[in-house]
Formats: structure tokens, C-alpha cells, sequence
């Protein structure tokens, strides 16, 4: 017999993705996680070691079907023993809770009632006074406590674990929110608790809610949720995260990712998955192999959902919620999450959602004061002797004590390569990330730089959205990203939940036209602003393009609020009131060119071929090629990362 599907030969397959036939080993009842959890009652059957394949059901209400499952046919819960919270339900045991691989590693040991010391040392003043602004119809009011919600008292036992004694302010308002069922944009900083915004209601409601039977007599994964993001590196955190929060609560998390065997996946997913977490190639492809089905689908998350709709995205993301069976906007609760959102991102985002609320904590695409932004005028030539002289100097400081991490960021993987191993060669442990790296390198890479043992990693965008990695002292923009919301992301590795952290950014001639938008963005972040960047600045004749930002500190964040494209130079980006429409031609609508339509170039990678020079030449916005074909778009770095 298989043991997997994966094993099972494609002359086994129906012809279309879904709905196999009856002949093949039926997936049996879904067990929704509300009542995987629940006390035991005394109508088991003993588990059966026969049948590997078998799924979560069996009779109707009884967890296990015939000798399949724990379950016995009839009423009962699996579980085992009337001693409350056993909890298994599928004798491939990945639900028995006694045996779930525990996610907190020694600290689950602890009490977590009695565990109160507090995540790391979260500064949660420096979140107090930031400004938040919702809309959309009847927002539910912000909470101040987790307990004020009801997340379940399993979840709870896991927050407790994972120390968060407050909700951060993104978490205080999403979270009501989202366990009212609405659907959400929302925008907040860097660093400040937005996968657990939206996984702690995901799980919570997958734990309480009746999602009804999952198909039967077909061979298919069905997730209850899927949560998607543009990196296979943050896929994993996410997964790591999701993990450590639905411990013991009967909610399976798995994710799914490029560079790596599929059928490995396959075989995981088939095991049992409520929440999935995959990058987009990967999930496309599992639903084009018909291994996934996402018509149970009732909770969608896109972290970093500006990236996940851009060019190089969309068509992907569209495939996948729109053209495959996933349930549509308001049957599927939809949930956006970034720190940036321009505004026709915003606008395409809200293809997916319906009736939505939009949520920005602090501006949109804003950086964090937290962070100490320098910017130093440097030319290429200079650039690794620059780099040099600042690491002497953390070294000669004491900040690059074992902990202390530096991230470096750099255009081209040829030139990540390049650079570690200058660095390298000059006495200072680097390591790079990068998409022409394999998987396992890059996770190989991730680790030596988590743990301290390579203190420098010199990264592409790759590494620049939601990597979460404790003790990075100093982001170092060794090249300057074309894009600010690309920079607000890079130097949001640091400084993170409530710390400090410090940025250097190498600017030159090349760099122009983020004068503007980098000038304005540490004005906002209460930085100080060399003069010869404000001089760059005000002479930057590159007004029209994607790093205008809006105006004013709440000025035109949702883009409902905004009318769009009003000419003379208002049509901006970013819905900034005013703004700096100095080229004519002015919004982004009226761009000849268009978004994207010259294939090719690249996102910025080349000067004058690609996203940079938005601008120049009547009106190329994104004239240049902002890469309609995945593997052409954002630049040498970073294509193959996008997966
Ligand atoms: N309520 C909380 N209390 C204490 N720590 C928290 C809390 N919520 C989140 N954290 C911690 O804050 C850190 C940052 O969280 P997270 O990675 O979710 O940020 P983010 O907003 O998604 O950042 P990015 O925009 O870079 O993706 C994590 O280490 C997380 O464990």
C-alpha cells in the first residue's frame, strides 16, 4: 500500500485535480479542532495500528472511523483516558498532544501560568503613543488585554509561553477585529507583532468554530486556513511562530515551500493540515498537482501583502485565490498585513476583500523611531573600506559582542557573494543569503547568523520582509534599494518589539532619487537629516515616481478615503495628499509606459533599465520593466528567491 500519496502513480489520479474517485481510500470525516479538544467520553476504540493512511474520522461523530482512528464509531471523542485533554484523533498520532514535538523547546517545561516574565525586554512604551487610525463600517472597539478576548484557553496557555504579558498596539485593534469575522487591510510598523495579529484569531477560530465535514471520497488536503508569504524563509518563521501558538490547542500547522522535495510535503500535509502556510509557487503547485484543495478554505492571510500583490506576484496570487476553489470574499474572511501599503496595491488588494476595515498604526510605510537612521555619503569605489572602518569601529566599541548581529545589504547576489568573501578574506565572519544559494545554504546561512556564529550577513531583498531575528544590532544599506518602502522593510530587521537597534545607509550619486522619500522618511522618524541629503533632496527632479510618499502623518492612508488619480500632480503612489506630482503627466494612471508592460529590466537593478529612473524621460514610472514574468522582475538578487 502507499503510504503516501505522493507515492501513488499519476495513472491513479482522476483526471482533474479534485475528486478522485470513491475508489481510493476515502480521507474520511473531518474533525473540526473545537471538538478534537474536548473531553473524552467514554466510547473509544482502541487505536488501530493497521492502516497508516487513515485520516481524522470514521463514523459520523466519533473521531476515529473503523479501525482507523482512536475514535470509535458512535459519539465519542477520541482521546485517551477520561482524564480531559488527550486529544488524539488519528492514529498517525501528529494530534495526540502527548506526543506533539514541542515548539517551545525547554521553556514549555515552565508553568506558563508562572512563567511571567516578559518576552525579551519589550519596550511597550515606545508604542504608546503612536497614532492609530481605522476604517470601514462598525469597527469593533481596540482591546488592552488578551484576556479580554476570548481566544480560547488553550492559545492563552501559549501566549503566556511565548511571554506576551500585552497585546502590541496592531494586536490591541486586528485582533477584535478579526475575531468579529471582518475582513482587514492592515498596516503597521516593522517589528511590532503582526504575525501574531493574525494567527492568534485564525487559530482561535479553527478551534471554536464548526467548519463542517471535509469532503469525503476524495484525496485531498484541505486547509482550514492558508497563509501566504513571498519568501520560503518567512514561511518557515511563520510556521515556527504558528506552531509555538497552537501547541496543544489540536490546530496542525504545515508548511509548504520552495527548494525543497515536494513529496516530502505532500506526505506532511497529508497527514493532517488546518492552517498551511506555503509560499506561492510552491501552493500553486500542489493545487495544479491536485494534492490541495482550498475549498474549506475559510481563513486567507497575506503577509506582506503589498509584495505578495505587486507585478511580480499578482498573477500568481490571483491563480490562487481567484482562479483555483478557494470560497470568494465573504464567504473566506481575507486578512492583509504589512508595514507598507502603497496605494494601488491598496487598490488591488481590495479585489480580495469584502466589506473591509483598514487598520494603520502609526503612517503607513513609516519607520519606526526606535531605529537611529544615518545616511553617509559614500562612493562605490569607497564602500568596502566605509563598511570596514564601521565595523572596526563596533568591534572597537564593544558592539559586536557575541550577539550583536550585522545585516549588509547589497544590490546583486554576485555581489553578496563577492563581498562576504572580501570580508571574509579581511577577518570579519560573513555569510550570505541569497536566491542563487540552494535552500539548504540559505538556511544553513539563516542559522550560522541567528545563533551568532557568522555575526554578519550579507543579504539581498531576500532577507530584507519579516525575518524576525533577535540581536540585529545594525542594518547596514551597503547599496540603497530603489524603492523606500524596500529600505523601510531592510532596516526593520533591527529594532524590533520595542528595542533599538541602528541603521547605516550608503548613499552616492546613483542613489538620487531616493533622496527625496529618505529625506522625508527619517524627518518622520524624528532622525536627523545630514544637509547635503536635504540639498539632494530639494534639487530631486524625480517627482512622480513610487517613492513619493503621502503627506502629513494620516494623509491618505486608506485608499477609499482618497479620490484617485486627481491630476495636477496629487496623483500619487502612495494616495499622499498633494504630494510631489512635479512631473507632468503626474499620477500613475497616466504614465506612458504603463505599470510594467516592457518586460525585462528588472526592478531597479540596473541604473536606467529598470525600476529606478521612474521619472526620467517623460514619465517612465514604470516604464523601464517592473518585470511582468516573475523570474524577470526585482533584479539579479532577488528573483529566484520569489517562491
Ligand atoms: N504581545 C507581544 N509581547 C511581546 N512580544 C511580542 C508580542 N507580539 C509579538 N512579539 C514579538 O515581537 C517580535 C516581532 O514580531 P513580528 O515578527 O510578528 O513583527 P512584524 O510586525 O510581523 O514585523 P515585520 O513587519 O518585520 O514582518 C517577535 O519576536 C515576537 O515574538
Amino acid at each position: 500500500m502507499s503510504s503516501s500519496w505522493a507515492d501513488v502513480s499519476e495513472s491513479e489520479r482522476a483526471p482533474s485535480g479534485w475528486g478522485y474517485g470513491n475508489s481510493r481510500p476515502s480521507r474520511t470525516n473531518y474533525v473540526p479542532p473545537h471538538l478534537r479538544s474536548r473531553t473524552p467520553s467514554s466510547d473509544f476504540a482502541a487505536p488501530s495500528p493497521g492502516n497508516d493512511r487513515v485520516g481524522y474520522g470514521g463514523a459520523h461523530s466519533g473521531y476515529g472511523g473503523r479501525g482507523q482512528g482512536y475514535g470509535g464509531r458512535g459519539s465519542g471523542y477520541a482521546g485517551r483516558g477520561g482524564g480531559g485533554g488527550g486529544g488524539g484523533w488519528n492514529n498517525r498520532g501528529w494530534d495526540r498532544r502527548d506526543t506533539e514535538t514541542n515548539p517551545f523547546g525547554n521553556d514549555v517545561n515552565a508553568d506558563p501560568a508562572t512563567n511571567e516574565q516578559e518576552n525579551t525586554v519589550i519596550n511597550f512604551e515606545a508604542y504608546e503613543d503612536i497614532p492609530i487610525e481605522t476604517s470601514g463600517d462598525n469597527v469593533p472597539p481596540p482591546v488592552n488585554t488578551f484576556a479580554e478576548i476570548d481566544l480560547g484557553e488553550a492559545l492563552n496557555l501559549n501566549i503566556q509561553r511565548c511571554k506576551y504579558v500585552k497585546p502590541t498596539p496592531v494586536q490591541r485593534n486586528a485582533i477584535p477585529i478579526l475575531a468579529a469575522g471582518r475582513d482587514l487591510m492592515a498596516c503597521a510598523q516593522t517589528g511590532s507583532g503582526k504575525t501574531a495579529a493574525f494567527c492568534f484569531p485564525i487559530i482561535s477560530g479553527i478551534m471554536k468554530e464548526q467548519h463542517g465535514e471535509r469532503p469525503r471520497g476524495v484525496r485531498g488536503v484541505y486547509p482550514l486556513a492558508v497563509i501566504l508569504s513571498p519568501t520560503r524563509e518567512l514561511a518557515c518563521q511563520i510556521h515556527d511562530e504558528a506552531r509555538k501558538f497552537s501547541y496543544q490547542t489540536g490546530v496542525k500547522v504545515v508548511v509548504a515551500y520552495g527548494g525543497t522535495p515536494v513529496n516530502q510535503q505532500i506526505r506532511e500535509l497529508e497527514r493532517g493540515v488546518d492552517i498551511l502556510v506555503a509560499t506561492p509557487g510552491r501552493l500553486n503547485d500542489l493545487l495544479e498537482r491536485g494534492r490541495v484543495s482550498l475549498q474549506m478554505v475559510k481563513y486567507l492571510a497575506l503577509d506582506e501583502a503589498d509584495r505578495m500583490l505587486d507585478m511580480g506576484f499578482e498573477p500568481q496570487i490571483r491563480k490562487i485565490v481567484q482562479q483555483m476553489d478557494m470560497p470568494p470574499p465573504g464567504v473566506r474572511q481575507t486578512m492583509l498585513f504589512s508595514a507598507t501599503f502603497p496605494r494601488e496595491i491598496q487598490r488591488l488588494a481590495s479585489d480580495f476583500l469584502s466589506n473591509y476595515i483598514f487598520l494603520a498604526v502609526g503612517r503607513v510605510g513609516s519607520s519606526t523611531d526606535l531605529i537611529v537612521q544615518r545616511v553617509e555619503f559614500v562612493h562605490d569605489s569607497d564602500k568596502r573600506s566605509h563598511l570596514m572602518d564601521l565595523l572596526h569601529a563596533q568591534r572597537e566599541n564593544g558592539n559586536q559582542g557575541k550577539q550583536a548581529l550585522t545585516l549588509v545589504f547589497v544590490e546583486t547576489k554576485k555581489g553578496a557573494d563577492s563581498l562576504e568573501n572580501w570580508l571574509c578574506i579581511n577577518g570579519f565572519p560573513a555569510t550570505t543569503i541569497h536566491g542563487d544559494r540552494s535552500q539548504q545554504e540559505r538556511e544553513v546561512a539563516l542559522r550560522s547568523f541567528k545563533t551568532g556564529r557568522t555575526p554578519i550577513l550579507v543579504a539581498t531583498d531576500v532577507a530584507a520582509r519579516g525575518l524576525d531575528i533577535p540581536h540585529v544590532a545594525h542594518v547596514v544599506n551597503f547599496d540603497l534599494p530603489n524603492d523606500i518602502d524596500d529600505y523601510v522593510h531592510r532596516i526593520g530587521r533591527t529594532g524590533r518589539a520595542g528595542n533599538s537597534g541602528l541603521a547605516t545607509a550608503f548613499f552616492n550619486d546613483n542613489n538620487t532619487s531616493m533622496a527625496k522619500p529618505l529625506a522625508e522618511l527619517m524627518q518622520e522618524a524624528n532622525q536627523e537629516v545630514p544637509d547635503w541629503l536635504t540639498r539632494y533632496a530639494s534639487r530631486a527632479s524625480f517627482g512622480g515616481g513610487k517613492n513619493r510618499r503621502s503627506g502629513g502623518r494620516f494623509g491618505g492612508r486608506d485608499f477609499r478615503r482618497e479620490s484617485y488619480g486627481r491630476g495636477g500632480g496629487g496623483g500619487d503612489y502612495y494616495g499622499g495628499g498633494g504630494g510631489y506630482g512635479a512631473v507632468p503627466g503626474g499620477g500613475y494612471g497616466a504614465m506612458p509606459g504603463g505599470y510594467g508592460t516592457v518586460p525585462g529590466g528588472g526592478y531597479g537593478t540596473v541604473p536606467g533599465g529598470g525600476y529606478a529612473p521612474y521619472g526620467r524621460g517623460g514619465g517612465a514610472y514604470y516604464g523601464g520593466g517592473y518585470g511582468t514574468v516573475p523570474s524577470q522582475g526585482y533584479g539579479p538578487g532577488v528573483a529566484s528567491a520569489w517562491d
